[in-house]
This record gives structure tokens, C-alpha cells and sequence, in this order.
């Protein structure tokens, strides 16, 4: 072979090497900072954290558990909140699901805002302003439809909300649900995400999903509110980065976010993942090469083939304990996460594992592949640096323009 193949051969060797000797530091320290970190018990109360908290609550249609998800909000231990819950839609079903549960518990504040307001392209966004603008607390929390509390969710967060934390979320995890969809969830969430999230918190990075984020309303007013954020479909991210930008800390609180929705299906799923790897991919285009890299089976793909180049390993068994190992590292995260029994047994896991790891790699070129993004009615198109354009606006949009 000419010396400058042979060089380009062992320059990749030593790269696939050392992504993979950094994955390996990632499930250490993921296990490590998850065990300390995560799930801590309530003892002492700072003194901030009993300060008054505005919810928003985005909804869009009805699914069977959304009843019991919203009692969870009215039903928690915490002095002072209200409930603001964000309806764009005037003849959507969820209006009368509020509408009864604020009747039932009429002693929590809580209001309904139907109609949205359009500020922007993120519709998530375009439905909770006016809920912004009408909070009247100086910390919002932004909750996701499928979100649902513990009594002391609430006090949990704010009481990592430091003076010098702007952003405190809870890292994405899943509810006990039935079934090998709800396997599948509670298998990404708490192990491929589970350690990019804890690592992230962690070293400091801005790895910010905002199903379930409390923040400082004023550092948001200082920027214009949450408007600002509009022409974004990744609005947490860039909320983060606008407070990390100043030199505010976002972190993680000890409790993760009990996503429990009640559509809970393969495709979906997979198709809210490819959703996802397209923003990522549009925010962080050095994602393309480094998140497939990361996955458990091209990384030891990678590997092998470099240290049977460096080193003249047998590139099966390698791979083979790779597997093993990683397979391992996942279980042990995953019941850290969970920090109790999980819904399934051990073989519910191998199955659900092993299509985890065949799947991610695929999903994730099916994103690149098609790079327009469906979120629920809507089709948008993203540029590069993650502003959004929406594709086929509706027709006649039950938004109020807002001049
Ligand atoms: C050699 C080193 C290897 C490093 C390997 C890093 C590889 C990373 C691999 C996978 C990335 C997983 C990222 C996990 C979280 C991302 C979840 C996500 O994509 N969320 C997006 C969508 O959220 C919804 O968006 C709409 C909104 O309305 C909803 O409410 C939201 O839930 C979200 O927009 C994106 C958030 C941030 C993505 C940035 C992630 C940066 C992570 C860097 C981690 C580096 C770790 C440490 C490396 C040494
Ligand atoms: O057009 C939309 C799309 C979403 N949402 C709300 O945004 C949140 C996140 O939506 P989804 O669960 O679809 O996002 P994902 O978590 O899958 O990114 C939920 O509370 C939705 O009700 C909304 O208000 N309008």
C-alpha cells in the first residue's frame, strides 16, 4: 500500500479508537454522577424554593391519560403556583377535559387560554404566550401534555434552582407503562439518553429537552419573553443557550421527567426520535458524524475494525464482549434511573435493548435522508442553524395574529 493510504488507514484506526475509549468514559461517568445525582430525598429546603411558580401547560388533543397526567399538577405539594393551561384549538377535547378538572379542584389557581397567539413558527410556543404574558409568578415552568408530577416534583426542581441557576429541567425518562412500545421508551430514555444527559449536566453542556423546564421569567423578559424563541422548533435549546450565554447555570433536578402519555406506539416513537435528530443535526451539524458514532453497535464496528488494523486483534470477539460490556453498562444505568423495580424482566429487556441498538443508527439516516420535519398538523423546514420555516402553513389558522 502507498505510505499516504497507510497513514489515511491509521489516522481513522486512531480517531475510531478514541471515540470509542470516550464512549467508554461516558457510561463511567453516567453510572457514576447517576448514582449521586439522581433521585435524592427532599431533606432540607433552601429558601428560594417556596417562591411562586407559573405553569404552562401546552395541550393538543386528548389521549387516554391525559386526565390523570393534569390531576397530577393540581394534586402537588407545593405553597404557590398556578396552573396555566395553553388550548389553540377552540373545538379541541381538551378544553372540557380542564374545564372539569378545574371545577373539581376550584381551590387551585388555575386559568385556561384558548386560541394561542402567533409569534412566531414553533406552535408550541404560538400556543403558551399568551400564558406567558399573563403569568404572574417569577418562575415558569413549561410542562409538556404527556408530563406527570409526584407531589414533590415541583419542590424538587426548585430546589436545585440556585442563585446562580437560570433553567432547571428534569432529564427525559418514562412512566411504567404495558407493553413492548413502552419497553422500547423507557430503554432510550434511560440508557443512550440517560448518558448523554448526565454526562452533559455533568461537564456543563447545554443538552437541555424542554418537556419540563423551570426558568427565571426575568432573564427571559431581559431577551423580549418567550417570543424571541419563536422562529425556533428547538426552543429549549436555544432558551438554554441564551442563559449559558450569560453565565447563568442550567443543571438537572434529582427527579427525571415522568413522560406518560397515552399514545404510545413503535412508529410514533420512532418517528418523534427522527424529529428530534433532524433539530440536532440542524443546531449541531458535527452531529451527523459524532451521534452515529456514539451508538453502541457502529462504535464497536469502528473499534474492531481499528484495533485489528493498530493492533492485530480479532475483530469478532472484540466486538462481540464491545456488545456485552455496553449491554451491561445500559442495565446498570437504566436501574439507576428507574431506582426501583422495572415493569419488565430481563428478557423484555434483551429484546427491547437489541432493537433500540439495530434501530438508532437506521432512524438516524432516515432523518438525514429526509430532512423535512412533521410535528403533529404541521410540516417544517429547517435551516441550518435550526431557524424554521413552516411548509404547508393551515389553510385558515385558528391562530390570533399578533401584530
Ligand atoms: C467523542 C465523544 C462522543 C460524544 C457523543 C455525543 C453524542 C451525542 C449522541 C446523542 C445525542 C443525544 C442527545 C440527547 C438529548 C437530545 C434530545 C433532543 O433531541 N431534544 C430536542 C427536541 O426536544 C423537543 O423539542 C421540541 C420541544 O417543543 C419539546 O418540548 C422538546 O422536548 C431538543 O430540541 C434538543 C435539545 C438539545 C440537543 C443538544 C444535545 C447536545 C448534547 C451534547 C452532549 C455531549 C456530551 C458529552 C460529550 C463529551
Ligand atoms: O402544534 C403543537 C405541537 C405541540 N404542542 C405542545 O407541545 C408539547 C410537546 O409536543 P410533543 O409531545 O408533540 O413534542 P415532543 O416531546 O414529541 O417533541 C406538548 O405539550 C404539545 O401539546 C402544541 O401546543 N402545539
Amino acid at each position: 500500500m502507498a505510505p499516504m493510504v497507510i497513514y489515511t488507514v491509521y489516522i481513522f484506526a486512531i480517531f475510531f479508537i478514541s471515540v470509542w475509549c470516550s464512549m467508554w468514559i461516558l457510561h463511567i461517568l453516567a453510572i457514576i454522577y447517576g448514582r449521586y445525582r439522581l433521585h435524592q430525598k427532599l431533606s432540607q429546603i433552601q429558601a428560594d424554593a417556596l417562591l411562586g411558580v407559573s405553569i404552562l401547560k401546552p395541550l393538543m388533543g386528548v389521549d387516554p391519560h391525559l386526565s390523570s397526567n393534569l390531576e397530577s399538577f393540581f394534586t402537588m405539594n407545593y405553597p404557590k403556583y398556578e396552573l396555566l393551561f395553553c388550548i389553540e384549538d377552540e373545538n379541541d377535547p381538551a378544553i372540557m377535559l380542564v374545564k372539569g378538572l378545574m371545577d373539581r379542584y376550584s381551590k387551585v389557581d388555575a386559568k385556561l387560554f384558548i386560541g394561542g397567539s402567533c409569534v412566531g413558527v414553533n406552535p408550541k410556543i404560538n400556543n403558551m404566550h399568551r400564558a406567558y404574558e399573563a403569568a404572574n409568578n417569577e418562575f415558569i415552568l413549561i410542562s409538556d401534555s404527556g408530563i406527570r408530577m409526584k407531589e414533590d416534583t415541583l419542590q424538587d426542581m426548585m430546589n436545585f434552582m440556585t442563585e446562580t441557576t437560570a433553567l432547571v429541567h428534569q432529564m427525559p425518562f418514562t412512566s411504567d407503562r404495558e407493553g413492548f412500545p413502552a419497553t422500547l421508551e423507557k430503554i432510550y430514555f434511560g440508557t443512550a439518553q440517560s448518558r448523554i444527559y448526565l454526562v452533559a449536566d455533568l461537564i456543563r453542556i447545554n443538552c437541555h429537552t424542554g418537556m419540563s423546564a423551570l426558568m427565571r421569567k426575568s432573564l427571559l423578559d431581559e431577551i423580549g419573553g418567550l417570543k424571541t424563541f419563536g422562529c425556533y422548533l428547538a426552543e429549549d435549546f436555544f432558551i438554554a443557550k441564551s442563559f449559558t450565554d450569560r453565565g447563568w447555570r442550567i443543571r438537572i433536578s434529582s427527579q427525571p421527567a415522568m413522560q406518560n402519555s397515552g399514545i404510545c406506539e413503535v412508529n410514533s416513537f420512532q418517528a418523534r426520535l427522527t424529529r428530534w435528530a433532524k433539530l440536532r443535526v440542524a443546531m449541531l451539524p458535527t452531529f451527523i458524524i459524532i451521534e452515529p458514532l456514539s451508538e453502541c453497535l457502529v462504535n464497536g464496528f469502528c473499534a474492531a475494525w481499528a484495533v485489528n488494523v493498530l493492533l492485530k486483534w480479532e475483530p469478532v470477539s472484540f466486538f462481540l464482549i464491545h456488545v456485552l460490556l455496553w449491554f451491561l453498562c445500559d442495565w446498570i444505568l437504566l436501574s439507576i434511573v428507574q431506582n426501583g423495580s422495572l415493569p419488565f424482566n430481563k428478557f423484555d429487556f434483551v429484546v427491547g435493548w437489541l432493537f433500540r441498538e439495530c434501530s438508532g443508527p437506521c432512524l438516524f439516516l432516515h432523518a438525514l435522508l429526509n430532512p423535512a420535519i412533521k410535528w403533529r398538523s404541521r410540516v417544517f423546514r429547517l435551516a441550518w442553524g435550526g431557524i424554521a420555516e413552516e411548509l404547508k402553513p393551515k389553510k385558515e389558522s385558528t391562530l390570533k395574529y399578533q401584530t
